[in-house]
C-alpha cells in the first residue's frame, strides 16, 4: 500500500519562471523509508518542502500529493496545518532554525502536542518525559527549560526525534537530519531514526549526501539531478547495478571515498 503518491510535481519559481521540479512521480510504501540522493542544488529540499506546501512565497508547485488517498494539494492551509506534525512531520537538518530561538525549547513541543492532541500540562510533560529519555536525552525536564542556543546540533535533533515518537505520524520526511553533525552524533541521530521506524512503523522520506547511511537505512532511492528523478529502485538495485551514469558516478566516488578512509587507517595503525 503507498502511504504517499506523488504525480507529476512540477515546482517553479514564479518571478524567474526558472523550474526547480519538472516532472517528478514516486511513491513512499507503508512502513518503508525511501531516500532521496543527488547533488547539491538537485532539488531533494524543494520537492520535501512541496510535499507539507512549505515552500517560500513565489514558489509555485502543480501536480498531485496524495496522501493515504486524500489530495494534499486540494486542502485548505487551515486543514493542510492539522496535517503537518500530526500526519506528515519533519526533522530538519539544522535544529536551530526548527524551534523559536526566543522560547525555550518546551514550549515548542508544548504548543505542537497542546495543538494536535488537546492534552493538559502534565500529561504533556509526562510523554516528552518518556520520549525524551528513549532518545538518551537526560534530565528532561531541565532540558526542556533551555533555549535552543543552550543546547548541541545532536541533541535538537534527538529532541525533534522524542516529539515525533510522541506525535507518531504517518511519515517522516527527514532532510539531512545528520548534515551539521559531528560523526558520533550522526551515528547516534540515524540510530535514533531507525529506532523512532522502528517504534512508530512511520514511513519515512530521507534525503541524504551520505550514500553510507543511505544504504544502511533506505528500502528504496531516488537519485535526482537538476529538478528530474534519474533513476529509481531498491537500495540494493541502484547500488549494485546503476543504470544512470550519474548514479553510477555517485556510487563509484562513494567506493573511491571508503577505499581513501580504509587507506588512512591503515597508515594510522602503522605509524
Ligand atoms: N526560495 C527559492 N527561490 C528561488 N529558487 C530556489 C528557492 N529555493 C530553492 N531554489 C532553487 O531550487 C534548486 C533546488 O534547491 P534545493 O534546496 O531543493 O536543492 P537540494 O538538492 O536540497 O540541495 P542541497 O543538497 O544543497 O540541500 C536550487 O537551484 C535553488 O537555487
Amino acid at each position: 500500500m503507498n502511504m504517499l503518491e506523488v504525480r507529476h510535481l512540477k515546482v517553479w519559481d514564479q518571478k524567474s519562471h526558472n523550474v526547480i521540479i519538472h516532472n517528478s512521480s514516486f511513491q513512499l510504501k507503508a512502513g518503508q523509508c525511501l531516500a532521496i540522493v543527488g547533488e547539491s542544488g538537485s532539488g531533494k529540499s524543494v520537492t520535501c518542502r512541496s510535499l507539507m506546501r512549505l515552500n517560500k512565497p513565489g514558489i509555485q508547485q502543480s501536480g498531485e500529493i496524495v496522501f493515504k488517498g486524500e489530495y494534499l494539494n486540494q486542502l485548505s492551509d487551515k486543514e493542510m496545518r492539522k496535517r503537518r506534525g500530526r500526519n506528515i512531520g519533519m526533522i530538519l537538518q539544522n535544529g536551530m532554525r526548527a524551534f523559536d530561538p526566543s522560547s525555550v525549547v518546551g514550549v515548542h513541543c508544548k504548543e505542537t502536542l497542546r495543538e494536535h492532541f488537546g492534552w493538559s500540562k502534565s500529561e504533556i510533560e509526562e510523554k516528552m518525559t518518556k520520549a525524551m529519555e528513549r532518545v538518551l536525552l537526560k534530565h528532561p525536564m531541565e532540558l526542556l527549560n533551555k533555549y535552543p542556543y543552550q543546547l548541541s546540533g545532536g541533541m535538537l535533533q534527538r529532541l525533534m526525534i522524542a516529539l515525533a515518537l510522541v506525535l507518531s505520524p504517518d511519515i517522516i520526511i527527514a532532510d539531512e537530519p545528520t548534515t551539521a553533525l559531528d560523526t558520533i552524533s550522526q551515528f547516534e541521530v540515524v540510530e535514533q531514526l531507525m529506532g523512532l521506524r522502528e517504534s512508530t512503523g512511520c514511513s519515512m522520506l530521507f534525503v541524504s549526501h551520505d550514500l553510507g547511511v543511505v544504504q544502511k537505512i533506505a528500502d528504496e532511492v531516488l537519485v535526482m539531478r537538476h529538478g528530474e528523478i534519474v533513476e529509481s529502485g531498491t537500495t540494493q538495485a541502484v547500488f549494485s547495478e546503476a543504470q544512470h551514469p550519474y548514479t553510477r558516478y555517485l556510487v563509484s566516488t562513494r567506493r573511491e571515498l571508503g577505499a581513501n578512509f580504509n587507506m588512512m587507517m591503515q597508515e594510522d595503525n602503522m605509524c
